[in-house]
């Protein structure tokens, strides 16, 4: 097992309790009024558990853990990957939201790059935790800004979010968007070209 990540500076959690995490399924059925007996749901804590286990597994995950490969092949103009798939958890109803993130950077003069993938990696690591949207694309933005040291960053992630489609206000389709913008990527003129880039269809 990973170390255990300090989130936040809000303290060290603990390992992922699969035990316990079935015990609340079973719980939950039989508070919403289903028998967790019955022959289709025999198998479901354990069976949530484990999709738990999987959904939350970026707690897990350290930003430095996926952005292993970094290379210098004397490039120093932008880099953006975008329409990078997103599923993340709502942690105020735990309910799913999905959409794609846009990630870009210019690398330090030095030149130093990442593997695209692992700029899909990075995503992963935060969506794969409880979150809210805003958090999610700081927290992109920021480890990349502390890891790979470039002279900007541009993160901007597009949601729909399930707490408000399937439930409460029930507008499906609403998309949220949400930027985070670092260094030189903050001058006008350079912002303006990556957002065109990441608007273009
Ligand atoms: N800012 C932000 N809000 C979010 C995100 N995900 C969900 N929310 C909102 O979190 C809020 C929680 O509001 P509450 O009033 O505590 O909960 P609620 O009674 O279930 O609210 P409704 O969804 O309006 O029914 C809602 O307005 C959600 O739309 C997110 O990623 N960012
Ligand atoms: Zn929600």
């Amino acid at each position: 097992m990973t170390d255990p990540v300090t989130l936040d500076g809000e303290g060290t959690i603990g390992e992922f309790d699969e035990k316990r995490a079935e015990n609340a399924v079973r719980e939950l059925l039989i508070a919403v009024g289903e028998d967790p007996d019955r022959e289709g749901l025999r198998e479901t804590p354990a069976r949530v558990a484990r999709a738990y286990k999987e959904i939350f597994a970026g707690l897990w995950q350290k930003p430095q853990d996926v952005l292993t490969t970094t290379f210098d092949i004397g490039h120093d103009e932008m880099v953006l990957v975008k329409d990078i798939e997103v599923y993340s958890t709502c942690e105020h109803h735990l309910v799913p939201f999905r959409g794609v993130a846009h990630v870009g950077y210019i690398p330090a003069t030095s030149g130093k790059i990442t593997g695209l993938s692992k700029l899909a990696r990075l995503v992963d690591v935060y969506a794969r935790r409880p979150q809210v949207q805003e958090r999610l694309t700081t927290q992109i933005a920021d480890s990349l800004m502390e890891i790979l040291e470039p002279r900007g960053v541009i993160v901007v992630v597009e949601c729909e979010h399930m707490c408000m489609s399937m439930r409460g206000i029930r507008k499906p389709g609403a998309q949220t968007i949400t930027s985070a913008v670092r260094g030189q990527l903050r001058d006008a003129a350079t912002r303006n070209e990556a957002m065109s880039l990441i608007m273009a269809r």
